[in-house]
């Protein structure tokens, strides 16, 4: 059983902040004019694929050493091990957290209440595998004999954004004759405008839901069962058009789908965690089974560099201890995802969910408020978009934005210079943004620019960069399924590196509970068209007006 460490209790935290109070005022300029090997000193990299260039940073070799003890006396060596080796570490739901056993490419054993998991998981793959063997043959049919041609997945949140964000990252991948579709959202625009484009007679619907029961995911699959059985009339046919991936198997027969065509997952698998289970189905069917081993082989190949590299090296501690010092001593609140790859464009959502849902927690493992920070607000978009738009405040705002900046050295479209012009912003934007730019430069551009005296005084301050912004560099060797499981996963056990310090559950979410019941409440009331008056006076007067407006 895991210790209960309150943080800011060891020893270590203490010597973070009377750190903090020494060096918070140190400049990055400085940090690197005494120390010329500062990138040589603070950069770590993996497998030859993904160098993180964490120089950038507000950190001192003492910053490290402080935050290495930190990790060892909040136990992260013991939780790690908790984790992989299947203890139920998620105490409120008293389940294991076992993402790591879908893509444990080694089939070492992994017990669950004395039970090897690694059999099933395998046989998971395996069914998945000849699923999508037939799929992509053209031996699976549909009703009227013509082969699939379109898959529509319908979940949402983990069973959304996994599926998205991976199949637009590995977009150059897909095989030619899939196209891939995803519902998640109530709104009917999302089914509606998502059915224009399909055939019934060549479209699969995937139906993603761990639980089976999530309103949106329900409402969706059953408008497109409704929308299928206007052209196949025949109930018969649905086995042939939807399949279900889900780890309840009861729900998924009650809809009317065989569960031979359900893909089963198990409840050690985290929603947000879940794109390496059946959940993944999607991913493989668009970019290929055999990518989609890959995908799985890089997150397993992060996995044991996360679990048996020394911590100076290891790149999910680095990221997440340096994640810590921002958010705890320096009260950075947000964290800014920024990849400089267009395919990669869902990849900041898909860790606000990964991180937003796992560490936005009050109440520690002993059911107590923290009195300190926990997890951060995540954003982004991909550069350059960025920073023609929200850059502004990230170089010249009054908030610290610590951000990382991921980027490909090889472009899968080498077009003319786009890739040179795209990766010269990403170094010149950590450039800028690290060193700035000084009152006496930006007064001697202005005077060789012939301005007069008068304005130049004037016109100064608004031109200076304070610079001393703190950023991460990740440089991939190529977006492949490989390299993209392996980063995946190194953002997975950073979330985990910061729960286990914050010592609260990173890996349940009963923060998203309570809108659901209000809104079960609330549907009914809205069937018909009488004055509302249960709620306060503000959600009764919405209601009302909605109910006068509709
Ligand atoms: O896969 P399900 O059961 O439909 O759940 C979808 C999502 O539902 C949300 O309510 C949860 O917060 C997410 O974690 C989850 O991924």
């Amino acid at each position: 059983m895991l210790e209960k460490i309150n943080p800011t209790e060891t020893s270590a935290w203490q010597a973070l902040q009377a750190h903090y109070e020494a060096i918070k005022d140190t400049d990055l300029k400085a940090l690197f004019a005494v120390d010329p090997n500062r990138f040589d000193k603070f950069t770590a990299s993996f497998n030859d694929q993904i160098l993180l260039d964490y120089s950038k940073n507000l950190i001192t070799d003492e910053t490290l050493s402080q935050l290495f003890k930190l990790a060892e006396q909040c136990q992260l060596k013991q939780a790690t091990q908790a984790m992989f080796s299947g203890e139920k570490i998620n105490i409120t739901e008293d389940r294991a957290v076992l993402h790591t056993a879908l893509r444990n490419r080694s089939n070492t054993p992994i017990l669950v209440d004395g039970e090897d998991v690694m059999p099933k998981v395998n046989a998971v793959l395996a069914k998945m595998r000849a699923f999508c063997q037939k799929i992509h043959s053209g031996e699976w049919t549909g009703y009227t004999g013509k082969a699939i041609t379109s898959i529509v997945n319908i979940g949402i949140g983990g069973s959304d954004l996994g599926p998205v964000m991976i199949t637009e990252a590995l977009k150059p991948y897909k095989k030619a004759n899939i196209e891939s579709y995803f519902v998640s959202n109530v709104d009917g625009t999302h089914i509606a405008e998502t059915l224009k484009q399909l055939d019934p007679e060549t479209t699969l619907f995937l139906v993603a839901s761990k639980t089976f029961t999530t309103q949106e995911t329900m409402t969706n699959a059953h408008s497109a069962r409704d929308w299928f059985l206007q052209s196949a009339h025949d109930e018969a046919f649905v086995a042939k058009h939807f399949a279900a991936l889900s780890t309840n198997s009861t729900a998924v027969a009650a809809f009317g789908i065989d569960t031979d065509n359900m893909f089963e997952f198990w409840d050690w698998v985290g929603g947000r965690y879940s794109s390496w289970s059946a959940i993944g189905l999607s991913i493989a069917l668009n970019i290929g089974f055999d990518n989609f081993e890959e995908l799985l082989a890089g997150a397993h190949d992060m996995d044991q560099h996360f679990v048996n590299t020394p911590i100076e090296q290891n790149l999910p501690a680095l990221l997440g201890l340096i994640g810590i010092w921002y958010n705890n001593f320096f009260g950075a609140q947000t964290v800014a995802i920024l990849p400089y790859d267009q395919y990669m464009h869902r990849f900041p959502a898909y860790f606000q969910q990964g991180d937003m849902e796992s560490n936005g927690k009050y109440v520690d493992r002993n059911g107590n408020p923290v009195d300190y920070q926990t997890g951060p607000i995540i954003w982004g978009e991909p550069g350059t978009n960025g920073q023609h738009a929200f850059y502004q405040l990230i170089h010249q705002g009054t908030k610290m934005v610590p951000a990382d900046f991921i980027a490909p050295a090889k472009t899968h479209n080498p077009l003319s210079d786009h890739h040179e012009k795209l990766l010269s912003n990403f170094f010149a934007q950590t450039e800028a943004l690290a060193f700035g730019k000084d009152a006496d430069t930006v007064r001697s551009e202005f005077l060789a620019q012939g301005k007069s005296a008068e304005d130049v005084a004037q016109l100064v301050p608004f031109k200076v960069f304070e610079g001393n912004r703190p950023t991460n560099s990740i440089l991939l060797k190529k977006i492949t399924p490989r390299s993209l499981g392996a980063l995946i996963a190194m953002y997975e056990h950073k979330i985990f590196v910061q729960g286990v310090i914050w010592n609260i559950c990173t890996f349940d979410q009963w923060g998203v509970e309570l809108g659901k019941q209000l809104a079960n409440n609330i549907l009914p009331e809205l069937g018909d068209d009488a004055t509302v008056t249960g709620h306060d006076s503000s959600t009764n007067g919405l209601i009302n007006t909605f109910k006068k407006w509709r």
